[in-house]
């Protein structure tokens, strides 16, 4: 990669890909060469010599966007979301047959979110009660957001290591949707409100106590320090890495 990394944005017209495009021209260690969005052809990254794509799009385009990047040695930072299993193993594959390159998948690229996720890690075998709520803005097309489903997966893995029973909940009639989506055990509720942005509580309960983790992204500003970071990073760390904590040198 060059001492200055040639990145571009894919998304570049979106509510985060604009910042993204501001956030990587205001950076003096790296070089703005594309900036596309809906409609502009996937070849304009070789042609511009792009190194690096950050793809903020839509769940439906990121698949394309990645197998592109990913064949042509272009390095990915990617912040959209609609990611399963199956389709880490698709990337997981692609990655396969291109050792060097490598793919960061962010769920969250907030700095407090992903502390977020750490401290939800340590907390989550010492309370009998977990639940997260997550509110966004009212034009996300996704539900939960991907930040809450990796942060119930993450809380439901440390609860499976410390062999923690499930969560009690004596519900026996409800509407549809009223205790929220359960991932992997842990019910996520999902708040769509015009004059959010991004939020999610996590909250634990015992005996006589609450903990409550919360974080805010008041704007998409917000998200840049670590979409830069990201790009910083990923061209010395190839394959596949799911979460920023990867390289932010958090420890256990
Ligand atoms: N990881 C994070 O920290 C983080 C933060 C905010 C949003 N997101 C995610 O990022 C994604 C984008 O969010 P947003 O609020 O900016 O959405 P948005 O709808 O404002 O922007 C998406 C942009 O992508 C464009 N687009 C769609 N298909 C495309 C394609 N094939 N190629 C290029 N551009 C394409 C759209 O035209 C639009 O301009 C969502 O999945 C959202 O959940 C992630
Ligand atoms: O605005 C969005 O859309 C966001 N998406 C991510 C998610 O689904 O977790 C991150 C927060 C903002």
């Amino acid at each position: 990669m060059s001492s200055k990394p040639r990145v571009a944005v894919l998304g570049a017209r979106g509510r985060m890909g604009s910042e993204a495009v501001k956030a990587v021209t205001a950076a003096e260690d790296m070089e703005l060469v594309a900036a596309l969005d809906r409609d502009e052809k996937r070849e304009t990254l070789t042609e511009a010599g792009a190194e690096v794509a950050v793809d903020l799009t839509h769940p439906d385009a990121v698949m394309g966007n990645l197998e592109f990047c990913v064949r042509n040695g272009i390095h990915a930072v990617v912040g959209t979301t609609g990611w399963t299993d199956e389709r880490l193993a698709t990337v997981r594959g692609w990655l396969a047959g291109s050792p060097a390159t490598g793919v960061l998948i962010a769920p969250n690229f907030g700095i407090g979110a992903v502390l977020t996720m750490h401290f939800a890690r340590q907390a989550a075998r010492f309370f009998e009660s977990v639940e997260i709520v997550e509110l966004h803005h009212p034009g996300k097309a996704d539900a939960p957001s991907g930040t809450a489903v990796r942060t119930a997966r993450i809380i439901a893995e440390a609860r499976r290591a410390a062999g923690c029973p499930p969560a009690p909940d004596a519900t026996t009639t409800a509407l549809d949707g009223a205790r929220g989506a359960e991932v992997d055990g842990v019910p996520v509720h999902a708040v769509r409100l015009r004059g959010l942005v991004a939020h999610q509580e996590v909250l634990f309960g015992d005996e006589g106590e609450i903990f409550t983790l919360r974080h805010d992204s008041m704007n998409r500003g917000s998200f840049m320090p670590g979409v830069l970071l990201g790009i910083r990073r990923i061209g010395q760390t190839p394959g596949l890495t799911v979460g920023l904590e990867h390289f932010m040198d958090l420890g256990s």
